[in-house]
Formats: C-alpha cells, sequence, structure tokens
C-alpha cells in the first residue's frame, strides 16, 4: 500500500512542517524498531522512554518521514510537528487503513469489571446469529480467520486500524471490543465510531496511572461522549447517574435493583451456572447462563441488551446466550474427580475480588480458601484491601505472589499483609504466607476438605508469571490440576 504523505496527514491539525510532503509512504510505526523502508514513524513523548530520542535510530530503518510532538533539529526527512502525537498516530492510522471501523458495527466495552466476559458473551450470541464476528481484549483478538495473542486489553490505534482492515478483508461485519481506561486515556480509539457503548461498571483500580478517581471517571466518560449513538448502561452502578447526564444518544438500562430495561429477577446461583428471569417491557424469558455467579447475571443483561439493540430478537439471543459453556480463566472448573471445589478466576481488584468470594460461598456452604497476591507496578493502595478481604470474606487465605513484574514480590505480600495487621482483631492466624505461588496453590489444596471450595484468583486465563528480568510459563489451571493429583485425594 502506498499513500502520499500529503493525503495522509490532511486531517490533522498541524503546527508546522518541512521537507518534501509528496513522499510515498508504505507503513506507519510508532515504534522504531518496528520501522521498515518508507515508513512514516510517530515519535511518541511517553511514561518511561521518549519516541524522539529514536528518530535516527528510525530513519536508520528506512523511515521517510516522521511526525513529531517537540522541537527537534537536523531532521532531514519530511517533519510534521503537531501538538499530540498519539492523536495524530490514530488519525494517521485510520487513514492509512481508510477507515475500516466505519464499515463494520463496532461495539465498545468499557468499565472496571466485566468488560471481557460482555464482550465474550455479545460476541458469542452474534456469532451464533451466523454474523462474522471480530474480537478485541484481554485473553485474544479474534482478526477474521486467524487469532492473534493479546498483550493488552485494547491495543494501539495503529494496531486496532491494522486489526479491523484485516477483518474487512476476512468479510467480518461485527467487532466487539474491550476499551480500557488507558486506551480512552492515551486515545488509542480516538478515530472508532463506536455503534454501541456499553458500562459495565466502575470501582478502583488502575490508581496508579490515573490521578485520583474523578480522572478514572473522566477516561470512561469519554467513551460515551464520543457520539450519539446507544449506550448500554448498568444502572445499579452508583456512577450510571453522572454517566447518563453525559450521554446524548439514547440510553438502555440494565440492572438487578433499579427499574431498568431490561432486569433480572428469581436469580438462581449454582457452581455450574446461574438462572434468572429476564424482564423487559415486554417479556419474561428463562435465561440459564453456564457462567456463574450474580456479576454474571449482569455481564449477560448487558450482552442481551446489547445485541437486542442491534433488532435481534430475545428468543435467538436466549438460545445463543446459553450455549456459551464459559470464558477461560473466568469462574473456571478445574475438575480431576475431586470432592471438593478448585477455581480459577481473574478478579484483581477488591470490588472483583469480594464478588467472587461472595459467589464461591454461594455454591458451597463449606470453607472457601482463598489464594491470591497482587500484581506489581500497579495501583499498591488496592493491596491492603485484598488483604482484609481475602482474610474477612474467605475462611482461609493463602497470600502468595502474582506478576510481580519490577517490584521484589516480598514488599507486595508486605503491603497485603498491612490490610491484614490493621484489623482490629488478631487474624494472624486466618492466613498463611507462600511466597510461590505454585506451592501456594497446593498448600490451598491440600488443605481441602470434602465441600471445601478453593478460589485461586488473580490470573485467570494468563500462562506465565512476569518477574520483570524474566518471564516464566505459569498457568494456575496446570499447576491446580497438578496439585489435584498429587495431593491424598
Ligand atoms: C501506561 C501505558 O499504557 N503505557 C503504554 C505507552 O507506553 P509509554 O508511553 O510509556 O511508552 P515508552 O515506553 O515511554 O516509549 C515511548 C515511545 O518510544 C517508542 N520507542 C521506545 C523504544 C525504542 O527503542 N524505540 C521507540 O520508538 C515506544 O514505542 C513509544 O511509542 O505506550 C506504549 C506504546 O503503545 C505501550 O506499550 C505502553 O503500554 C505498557 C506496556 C503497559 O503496560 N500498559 C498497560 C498498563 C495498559 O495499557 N493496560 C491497559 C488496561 C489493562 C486492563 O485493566 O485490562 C490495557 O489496555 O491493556
Ligand atoms: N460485572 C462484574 N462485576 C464485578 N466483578 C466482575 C464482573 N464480571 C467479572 N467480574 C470479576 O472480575 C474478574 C475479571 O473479569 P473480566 O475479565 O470479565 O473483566 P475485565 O474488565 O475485562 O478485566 P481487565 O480490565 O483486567 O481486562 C472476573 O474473573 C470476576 O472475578
Ligand atoms: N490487565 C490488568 C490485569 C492485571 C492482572 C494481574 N494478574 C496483575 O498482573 O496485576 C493489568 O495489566 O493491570
Ligand atoms: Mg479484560
Amino acid at each position: 500500500m502506498l499513500i502520499k504523505l500529503q493525503e495522509l496527514i490532511a486531517e490533522l491539525e498541524i503546527n508546522n512542517t518541512s521537507g518534501d510532503l509528496t513522499t510515498k509512504i508504505t507503513g506507519i510505526a510508532y515504534d522504531s524498531r518496528e520501522v521498515e523502508k518508507g515508513f512514516l514513524f510517530v515519535a511518541i513523548s511517553g511514561f518511561e522512554t521518549d519516541g524522539h530520542k529514536y528518530i535516527a535510530d528510525a530513519i536508520a530503518n528506512g523511515a521517510q518521514a516522521v511526525i513529531v510532538e517537540k522541537e527537534v533539529e537536523d531532521v532531514d526527512i519530511p517533519m510534521i510537528k503537531v501538538n499530540d502525537s498519539r492523536a495524530a498516530l490514530a488519525k494517521v492510522s485510520a487513514k492509512f487503513y481508510d477507515y475500516p471501523a466505519e464499515e463494520l458495527t463496532v461495539v465498545g466495552v468499557t468499565g472496571t469489571n466485566g468488560k471481557t466476559t460482555t464482550t465474550y458473551l455479545i460476541e458469542g450470541v452474534l456469532n451464533n446469529l451466523g454474523l462474522e464476528t471480530g474480537l478485541v481484549g484481554t485473553i485474544k483478538n479474534k482478526v477474521g480467520h486467524k487469532e492473534e495473542s493479546s498483550s493488552r486489553t485494547t491495543p494501539e490505534s495503529l494496531d486496532l486500524q491494522r486489526m479491523f482492515a484485516e477483518m474487512l478483508e476476512d468479510g467480518v461485519t461485527h467487532v466487539v471490543m474491550e476499551a480500557s481506561s488507558h486506551a480512552l486515556a492515551l486515545d488509542r480509539v480516538l478515530e472508532i465510531d463506536f455503534d454501541r457503548k456499553v458500562f459495565t461498571n466502575l470501582s478502583r483500580d488502575h490508581l496508579d496511572f490515573h490521578e485520583n478517581f474523578e480522572q478514572y471517571l473522566a477516561a470512561k466518560l469519554k467513551l460515551f461522549k464520543s457520539n450519539d449513538k446507544p449506550s448500554i448502561i448498568n444502572i445499579d452502578d452508583s456512577r450510571a447517574d453522572k454517566i447518563c447526564s453525559e450521554i446524548e444518544g439514547e440510553v438502555i438500562s440494565y440492572g438487578i435493583e433499579g427499574e431498568s430495561d431490561f432486569s433480572a429477577d428469581n436469580i438462581a446461583v449454582t457452581a455450574q451456572g446461574v438462572k434468572y428471569d429476564l424482564l423487559t417491557a415486554d417479556d419474561r424469558l428463562e435465561i440459564k447462563l453456564n457462567l456463574t455467579g450474580q456479576f454474571n447475571v449482569y455481564n449477560s443483561l448487558a450482552a442481551i441488551a446489547t445485541v437486542a439493540s442491534l433488532d435481534f430478537s430475545l428468543a435467538d439471543i436466549k438460545a445463543g446466550i446459553e450455549k456459551i459453556s464459559g470464558v477461560p480463566g473466568r469462574f473456571e472448573l478445574v475438575q480431576e474427580g475431586q470432592d471438593y471445589g478448585v477455581i480459577v478466576d481473574y478478579a484483581h481488584t477488591p470490588d472483583g475480588m469480594e464478588n467472587v468470594l461472595k459467589t464461591a460461598h454461594e455454591c458451597s456452604d463449606r470453607d472457601v480458601i482463598v489464594v491470591f497476591g497482587c500484581g506489581g507496578d500497579r495501583d499498591r493502595k488496592k493491596r491492603s484491601m485484598m488483604g482484609q478481604l481475602g482474610v474477612n470474606e474467605a475462611d482461609f487465605a493463602v497470600v502468595t505472589s502474582d506478576n510481580p513484574r519490577s517490584e521484589n514480590p516480598v514488599d507486595i505480600i508486605a503491603e497485603i499483609e498491612t490490610g491484614i495487621k490493621d484489623l482490629e482483631r488478631d487474624a494472624s492466624e486466618e492466613y498463611i504466607v507462600i511466597e510461590d505461588r505454585g506451592a501456594a496453590i497446593e498448600a490451598a489444596v491440600n488443605r481441602a476438605l470434602s465441600g471445601d471450595v478453593v478460589l485461586i484468583i488473580g490470573k485467570g486465563h494468563e500462562t506465565y508469571q512476569d518477574f520483570g528480568d524474566r518471564v516464566i510459563d505459569f498457568d494456575d489451571r496446570e499447576q491446580a490440576r497438578n496439585a489435584i493429583k498429587n495431593s491424598s485425594w
């Protein structure tokens, strides 16, 4: 593909340019290491380093032009100076791939918890309706006929536009994607005109990145303010009113507590799934999900409301959603014939942890043993809160390591324990610390008695453990399976 630089930058707000703008561009990169001959390099001032430092590397790799947001001297390829390189990247990427999102029906899901699950449910239902679907999110990216592994929840704008273009080529008509707060704040989804926008819930997370809760909310709000297409909103969330007040288009509400367009009644939770009556203005319909927990009633209501708003019948939606067997690493049961439950879940926020512990108790009247840690280089304040939840909401906790990244796992665990030590009672007998995650899972499994539930949370579908300087293969489900086999059971 070849495009004139002039055309590529036509929609940008430009401060000044230098060099020949009729130069032909063969591709775009925001990382100098990805630049190939004839590429446009977009220099971004990052959090860790600064793309402007790598312009010479980009040129050495074949860059034909560069977009900058800072004054740079001695660059002898065409240069375009803008105010905001990330926004410029989103715009040139959409242009380069000829605005593929405009040809697709794009559903964006945001919220602290439940994005992945809700996108899987929506995509699963649409797929069951016979549509060609694409999926972009934490677990994987389904790009037309192929699957790509995912390193982030929402990819960079350039990567997203490339995926959309490939999806279109493969005949995809509907794309369901997670829109993380990072993506919204960093303009990764800037040039996407979402057809439906879904809000799951808001609780604390990522307060290492967003300065405070209000900024976190503001990032999420960007999705709903982006256009006047319908928004599907969880009306039971305490921020729903604020979000609805900012929405210009139609609001379709769902919830369990308040009055809403899509609500649930007669909820019955078991380890295998949850059953409820779906209520709309015109219908009452029993829904039997293979996913469990009250939180999945919310996720499924969001999915049903979204697909219904795209003019599909509730009967077809029910048939589709009931076929979905589960989402990898989300309340995933590990069964090796043992007489106690072992569940792997991705809860990694206080809210997610509380919900999942509540659900585990609903599935068993015996003890719930939780295994958890907290990720390094992420929100530190949640650590003590999760420590308290571990001993307060479970019958026994095994505190361990998650992905320590650049931090020392011992320090992270100490911060988790601070919450426990702050409690008025002496909770020292209610938990143990085992830093090695595999050994922690083994200890929890060995402790389980008939009917108990071992809940291993935080890593869900992840198949690695990130120690910063090395990443090892690690899968909670596999570890649990081996621990069960090796136990006296
Ligand atoms: C905080 C954050 O989101 N950071 C993202 C951001 O990094 P940054 O701005 O700090 O980049 P940087 O490392 O300083 O580098 C600056 C620029 O120089 C470039 N560079 C760098 C080195 C070099 O040799 N040549 C070169 O050109 C880089 O490609 C970059 O464009 O832009 C980078 C390029 O797109 C991203 O890779 C990086 O994601 C990091 C890896 C990350 O961990 N992000 C996480 C926190 C994230 O985005 N999480 C959300 C939410 C998760 C959820 O709750 O589901 C997600 O959507 O996944
Ligand atoms: N609607 C919900 N409300 C609260 N907790 C939920 C909800 N849905 C899922 N959870 C819990 O949060 C965990 C993560 O769920 P999911 O992966 O669907 O969320 P996510 O928003 O995609 O997370 P991430 O931001 O890390 O990608 C689940 O394993 C479950 O414990
Ligand atoms: N997408 C989230 C997932 C966190 C999962 C947990 N295992 C951790 O590593 O903290 C993040 O990158 O913040
Ligand atoms: Mg996700």
